[in-house]
């Protein structure tokens, strides 16, 4: 029988947008789902619905990919006016999907991250460098420093290109026009059409913004296919390279300047976000902090970290997985049903209904996670079997989950690994912590104080 959904009252054309906080709509939707409970619907402007699901048998269930498969929803539908039919923003019947996945998952492999190790730690060694020329009395604006990291990251590992974002103090010109694309694809998710329609202005800088990313990535495409490139394995080297091994077909360049764009996105604010939250939570747990000072001390006996080593900092993970569960930094995702089919055997969906899956939620469903949810437990990632593998999603799922999650973990591990070895992190502010909500999720003006440890054993 049909059962009752409960829904937030809904006031006109705005439906329930005038009860959220849209300077932060996920904390909003978590506060709804902790007074709603594991599924609960939204009304949008326009009279457009969403389902909201976050209790582990609900989110188990929508993540049987035999019977869901991914939405591309309008938050992505939005983003898609500038990453076209890149990985990121196309449905999985696209033929553009499943040939850039075949083709790229290779790449992506964790056999692939030896191959970016040394470019990785190019760009952490510039981080530390940067913080070891602070002077005792300055402090460290955490998200904005990994911010730099990341997008350098992602812009020397994808296509040799660097972004030099340690030797500048406003973003590269690219950056502002993604920033400002991506900023103007949210709102859009808040507008009536008719707003949309008398945006002129707003519309004709999207569209500027949408050309000059097109300009840097077409170019920079344009130079790799006259004069090839030294290294030839990055991720551009990969896509101009490989072929289908299903019908030997290669991507196009149209296709490759989308993933370009889409890593860019995909692949920067998401993990910097992490790598904050992470130093966050270190700062407010020093006994866990003092757990992962020593095995850095017992790993990272070089310079410069191996790819091996890294591989070696278990508790480094822990700690990451444990902040991905606390804040995953892409906060939810959303999938449709194939064909007509009850959801948990309790609420009836028709081909092609949906469901959006709250992450931050599911990371918190005590049924599975225990009572102590809000603490911060790398622990509970000790044992991978004991993970309850179905409420811990920051991935999002099965084919379609992120193709990027090797590549942001290494990353990850390495510059925390890398921080901690170095530097003693100081609470200097004894912050408070704030949320931040963009594109994805991270602390709002978090600063801390970095002392360099000296040379440990
Ligand atoms: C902590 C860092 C990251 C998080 C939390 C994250 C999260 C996610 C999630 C939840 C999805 C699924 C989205 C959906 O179902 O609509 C996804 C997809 C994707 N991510 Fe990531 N991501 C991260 C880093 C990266 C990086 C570093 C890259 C690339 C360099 C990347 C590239 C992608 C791509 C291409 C997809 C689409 C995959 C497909 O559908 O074939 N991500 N990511
Ligand atoms: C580009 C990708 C990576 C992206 C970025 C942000 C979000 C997403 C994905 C997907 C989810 C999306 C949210 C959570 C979402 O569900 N939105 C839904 C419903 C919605 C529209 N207005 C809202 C205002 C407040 C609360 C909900 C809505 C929607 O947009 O349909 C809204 C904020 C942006 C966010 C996080």
């Amino acid at each position: 029988m049909e059962q009752h959904i409960p829904q937030p009252k809904s006031f006109g054309p705005l439906g329930n947008l005038p009860q959220l906080d849209l300077e932060a709509p996920v904390q909003s939707l978590m506060r709804l789902a902790e007074e709603l409970g594991p599924i609960f619907r939204l009304e949008l402007p326009g009279g457009r619905k969403e389902l909201y699901i976050s209790g582990h048998e609900l989110v188990e269930d929508a993540c049987d990919e035999t019977r869901f498969d991914k939405r591309v929803w309008a938050p992505l539908q939005k983003v898609r006016a500038f990453t076209g039919d890149g990985l990121f923003t196309s449905a999985t019947t696209e033929p553009n999907w499943q040939r850039a996945h075949n083709i790229l998952l290779p790449s992506f492999s964790q056999m692939a991250m030896r191959g970016y190790h040394e470019m990785m730690v190019d760009i952490a060694v510039q981080l530390i460098q940067k913080w070891l020329r602070l002077n005792p009395d300055e402090s460290v604006e955490v998200a904005e420093d990994m911010t730099r990291l990341t997008l350098d990251t992602i812009g020397l590992c994808g296509f040799d290109y660097r972004f030099n974002s340690f030797y500048r103090e406003q973003s590269h010109p690219f950056i502002t026009s993604m920033t400002r694309a991506l900023d103007e694809a949210m709102g859009q998710l808040q507008r009536l059409n008719i707003q949309q329609k008398l945006m002129v202005v707003t519309k004709r800088q999207f569209q500027h913004d949408i050309q000059a990313m097109y300009a840097l990535v077409d170019k920079i495409i344009a130079e790799r296919k006259a004069h090839g490139q030294a290294s030839g394995n990055d991720l551009l080297a990969h896509m101009l390279n490989g072929r289908d091994p299903e019908t030997g077909e290669r991507l196009d360049d149209e296709n490759i300047r989308f993933q370009i764009i889409t890593f860019l996105i995909a692949g920067h604010e998401t993990t910097s976000g992490l790598l904050s939250f992470a130093l966050y939570y270190l700062l407010k747990n020093p006994d866990k902090l003092q757990k992962a000072y020593e095995e850095v001390d017992r790993v990272l006996v070089d310079a410069v970290p191996s790819y091996t080593q890294v591989r070696e900092l278990s508790y480094i993970r822990m700690i990451l997985n444990e902040s991905l569960r606390l804040w995953p930094t892409a906060p939810a995702f959303a999938l449709f049903a194939k064909e007509d089919t009850i959801l948990a055997g309790k609420y009836p969906m028709k081909k092609g209904d949906s469901v959006n899956v709250l992450v931050p939620i599911v990371h918190r469903d005590k049924a599975v996670w225990g009572e102590d949810v809000e603490a911060f437990r790398p622990e509970r990632f000790e044992d991978i079997s004991k993970v309850p593998h179905h409420a811990f999603k920051p991935f999002g799922n099965g084919q379609r989950a992120c193709i990027g999650q090797q590549f942001a973990m290494q990353e990850a591990v390495l510059v925390l690994g890398m921080v901690l070895k170095h530097f003693e992190i100081i609470d200097h502010t004894n912050y408070q912590l704030k949320v931040k909500e963009s594109l994805t999720l991270k602390p709002d003006g978090f600063t801390m104080r970095v002392h360099p440890r000296s040379e440990q054993g």
